[in-house]
């Protein structure tokens, strides 16, 4: 057990984070006079960073200066009072209790903001021993790119290759096909199975519970 380890994405993975992220975009897209969205189309529009969200949600022909001013502002807006309705995903804390247990090591690779990733992090799992949490910073790679796992696996003392890498996203799969580690896909996530699939995740799980069965395996 002690040689292998998991690195969790966040959003869509371990906390259901898409209601707030919805309800900060649309304010700000109602800020600039912009079209919005159905809470449901932003499960597409997460997974590749704020920028990436920003540029599928402002309409097609926006210039880059609109983009950056929108962005900025979700930044704020999100920053202040929308994470009511953000929250674990039912299950994740008696995964993080069990693993914890059997002294698996814990890590987090998100291409959320890395303020926003840290304050979620302290929020909802200050308890459990996440030994590297990683957001997105700036002129760092984001996932898919596989930079950042790999220095997690170095750090972790392991080898890629007996690390889960799981996540929810064509994303998070793509990140652990790049550094050679063993892609789960999750099923409560913002996408389908089918996604996952198509992607190349070596185990679907269906629920958080199952994530202790990969070891098993
Ligand atoms: O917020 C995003 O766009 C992505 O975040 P995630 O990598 O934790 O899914």
């Amino acid at each position: 057990m002690k040689n292998k380890a998991i690195i969790f994405d966040l959003d869509g993975t371990l906390i259901d984070s898409l209601k707030d992220i919805a309800i900060s975009a649309n304010l700000v897209l109602e800020e600039f006079n912009l079209p919005l969205h159905d809470i449901s189309e932003y499960k597409n529009f997460v997974g590749g960073g704020a920028s990436v969200l920003v540029n599928n949600c402002v309409p097609k022909n926006s210039n880059e200066d609109l983009k950056q001013k929108v962005l900025n502002r979700f930044k704020e807006v999100y920053d202040q009072e929308h994470h009511l309705n953000t929250q674990p995903y039912d299950g994740i804390y008696e995964v993080l209790e069990q693993l914890t247990k059997q002294n698996i090591k814990i890590g987090i690779l998100s291409n959320k903001p890395h303020y926003f990733t840290c304050k979620y992090v302290e929020e909802f799992f200050s308890d459990y021993n996440f030994l590297e949490i990683h957001g997105q910073k700036e002129n760092v790679p984001k996932k898919p790119n596989p930079m950042v796992a790999l220095e997690i696996a170095n750090s972790f003392n392991i080898k890629p290759e007996n690390i889960f890498f799981v996540g929810d996203s064509d994303v998070d799969i793509k990140t652990a096909i790049n550094s050679k580690m063993i892609p789960v896909g999750v099923k409560w996530g913002f996408r389908g199975p089918r996604e996952l699939i198509e992607n190349g995740a070596k185990y679907i799980v269906d629920t958080p519970k199952d994530i202790l069965k990969l070891f098993e395996k």
